[in-house]
């Protein structure tokens, strides 16, 4: 019997940013294992064209809720999505909801923020931290609240090399980071902004700091718990290997070297890749909000969800097995085959940029225009290149995360639950684990039919040929253009040719004699 799962039973459990990449394994994890909670209630925000209902409907029929349906039929009914907006006064959320919220619930677990590293200074602060701020407050007036657990992020301290189970706190207090975004206009934000995030990379990382400071100042009485992870990706076990919905982090540079628009990536192949699977994440998560809410530990503490410590592996490695398993398993109609490689600084960089991405999206976008279609891919490979310069910082960098408090919570967990609740990453192939992450890519994410694949293989052939075809003729050229410019070349040229024509005649010549 699991410990875990049977404390679960019962309960009205609150989670924000369920609609997201953890928020939904969190949920479908808890509806699989513990079929008897009371209910789940989701703050969700309509969004693109859907109405809360629809939004709920369609995560609930997708491929990730499958065995959901077969342990837990009447799913439908143990959810309650409620409209709110994390991002509005006590969330926008209605009296009578609002009054539900703080009667019936029992755990909160707090994974909605902004996970994007350029968002504008007050709009990460809104949510990251004011949002943060604000649910607190409710969590204080909930009479049955047994467990807050705020997800943070392992780089909210990427500052510093070696980080601690511990909070460590920036140099201006939140409350007045808060009060400032609400007099300072958009311009002078700007421009504090590099001032503020000091030495961090970006807005994020420096919101989800502030984001724990608030979470230890608002504590009070409250039973709270803070959780780190690292990068998080594909599910590793459950429900199944490699599910991933959306292209962040690793995804995204998955997806564009399989399409064969990323070509070369700046990164220390050596640094360690600290990658996390989404179920480990949330199998932690589950086991935190048991261990806070049972023993009720004396003070706030805080787990780093990370692998580099226990299993390490880095980005050579998995760069490797990512392109070895496209040669497996390619995508359907990429732009070229899928080849990447690293460089190491700023020139080589900038040149295989030019060579490798720009020159050919110019040259896909000249062929567009001439057969009367638009033009696409320089702007796409622009993109690309930004976000690569926004992942440039974690991929040149390694980090050592102590996991004091995570091991100790592995070693209070009875068997079952370390089964049931599997968090200990040293379990983890990761071979294995990149070639089920790169499957799921294909088959989750961008939805492709495994079928398709030896269409797909032909196409890379194809590619292969007019790469042949195309450098052939590149060389030709320059070369025709060399001789008619350079006495030099033009005696190497004749050089070559009769030593060729020489070699074919005493070829020849010998072949006749032994005849
Ligand atoms: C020696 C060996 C040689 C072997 C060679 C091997 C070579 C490599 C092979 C390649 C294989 C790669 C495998 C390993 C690669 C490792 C790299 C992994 C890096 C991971 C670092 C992550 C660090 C995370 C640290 C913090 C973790 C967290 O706590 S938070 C979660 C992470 N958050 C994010 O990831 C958000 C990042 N995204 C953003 O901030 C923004 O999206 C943006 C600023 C990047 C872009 O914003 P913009 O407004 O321009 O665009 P947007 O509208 O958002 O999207 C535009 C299009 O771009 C696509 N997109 C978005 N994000 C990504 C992404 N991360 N990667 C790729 N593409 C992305 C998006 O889908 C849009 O596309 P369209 O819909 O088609 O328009
Ligand atoms: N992914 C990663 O690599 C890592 C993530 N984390 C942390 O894990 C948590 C979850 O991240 P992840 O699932 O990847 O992020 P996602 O971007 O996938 O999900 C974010 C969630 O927050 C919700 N949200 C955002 N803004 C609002 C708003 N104004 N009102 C209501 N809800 C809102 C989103 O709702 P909607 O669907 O409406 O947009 C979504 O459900 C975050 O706290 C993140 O910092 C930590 C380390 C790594």
């Amino acid at each position: 019997m699991s410990m875990i799962a049977d404390f679960y039973g019962g309960k009205s459990i609150l989670i924000t940013g369920a609609t997201g990449f953890l928020g939904k394994v969190l949920m479908e994890k808890l509806f699989r294992t513990s079929p008897d909670l009371r209910v789940i209630y989701i703050l969700v925000r309509p969004k693109a064209g859907q109405t809360l209902q629809q939004r709920v409907f369609q995560i609930l029929n997708s491929k990730l809720f499958e065995k959901v349906k077969e342990v837990c039929p009447n799913v439908h009914e143990k959810i309650r999505a409620i409209s709110a907006d994390l991002n509005q006064n006590d969330f926008a959320i209605s009296m009578q909801d609002m009054q539900e919220l703080l009667s019936y619930t029992d755990i909160i677990f707090h994974c909605a923020a902004t996970v994007r590293f350029d968002d504008h200074l007050r709009h990460a602060v809104q949510l990251n931290v004011t949002a943060t701020q604000q649910l607190l407050l409710m969590a204080s007036q909930m009479p049955n609240l047994k467990a807050f657990i705020h997800i943070s992020t392992a780089f909210s301290n990427c500052n510093l090399k070696h980080i601690d189970e511990v909070i460590y706190p920036c140099p201006v207090e939140p409350k007045k980071i808060i009060d400032s975004m609400e007099w300072l206009d958009d311009a002078i934000i700007d421009e504090i902004t590099p001032k503020l995030i000091g030495d961090r990379p970006n807005t994020y990382t420096y919101t989800k700091a502030l984001g724990e400071m608030v979470v230890q100042q608002e504590s009070g009485k409250l039973n709270l718990a803070i959780i780190r992870p690292s990068i998080v990706g594909a599910t590793w076990q459950e429900p199944f290997p490699g599910w991933v919905d959306n292209v962040n982090g690793p995804t995204g540079l998955i997806v564009a070297a399989g399409k064969g628009f990323l070509r070369s990536i700046r990164a220390t192949p050596m640094a360690v890749a600290d990658l996390i699977p989404a179920d480990i994440v949330v199998n932690l998560t589950l086991a935190v909000g048991w261990y806070t809410a049972v023993h009720r530990p004396k003070s706030t503490l805080i787990y780093h969800c990370t692998s580099g410590n226990l299993n390490p592996c880095n980005w050579g490695k998995m760069g490797i097995q990512v392109l070895a398993t496209f040669e497996k398993i390619p995508l359907e109609r990429a732009f070229r085959r899928p080849k990447a490689d690293f460089t190491t600084n700023n020139v080589t960089t900038q040149y295989w940029n030019a060579v490798s991405h720009r020159a050919p999206a110019i040259i896909y976008d000249f062929y567009l225009r001439l057969t009367g279609r638009k033009p696409r891919m320089t702007k796409l490979m622009n993109r690309l290149l930004r976000t690569l310069s926004m992942l440039e910082y974690f991929i040149n960098r390694s980090w050592e995360w102590s996991t004091y408090n995570t091991e100790m919570l592995m070693s209070k967990l009875s068997p079952e639950d370390q089964r049931v609740f599997n968090f200990d990453v040293r379990q983890l192939n990761w071979l294995e684990y990149i070639e089920n992450y790169v499957l799921g890519v294909k088959k989750y994410l961008l939805k492709e039919d495994m079928a398709g694949i030896p269409e797909a293989k032909q196409h890379l052939k194809r590619l292969r040929n007019i790469h042949y075809l195309f450098n052939t003729a590149l060389f030709l050229i320059a070369w025709r253009l060399l001789i008619a410019r350079s006495q030099v070349a033009r005696n190497v040229w004749f050089f070559i040719v009769s030593f060729c024509y020489k070699f074919l005649s005493y070829f020849r010549a010998s072949s006749t004699l032994k005849v």
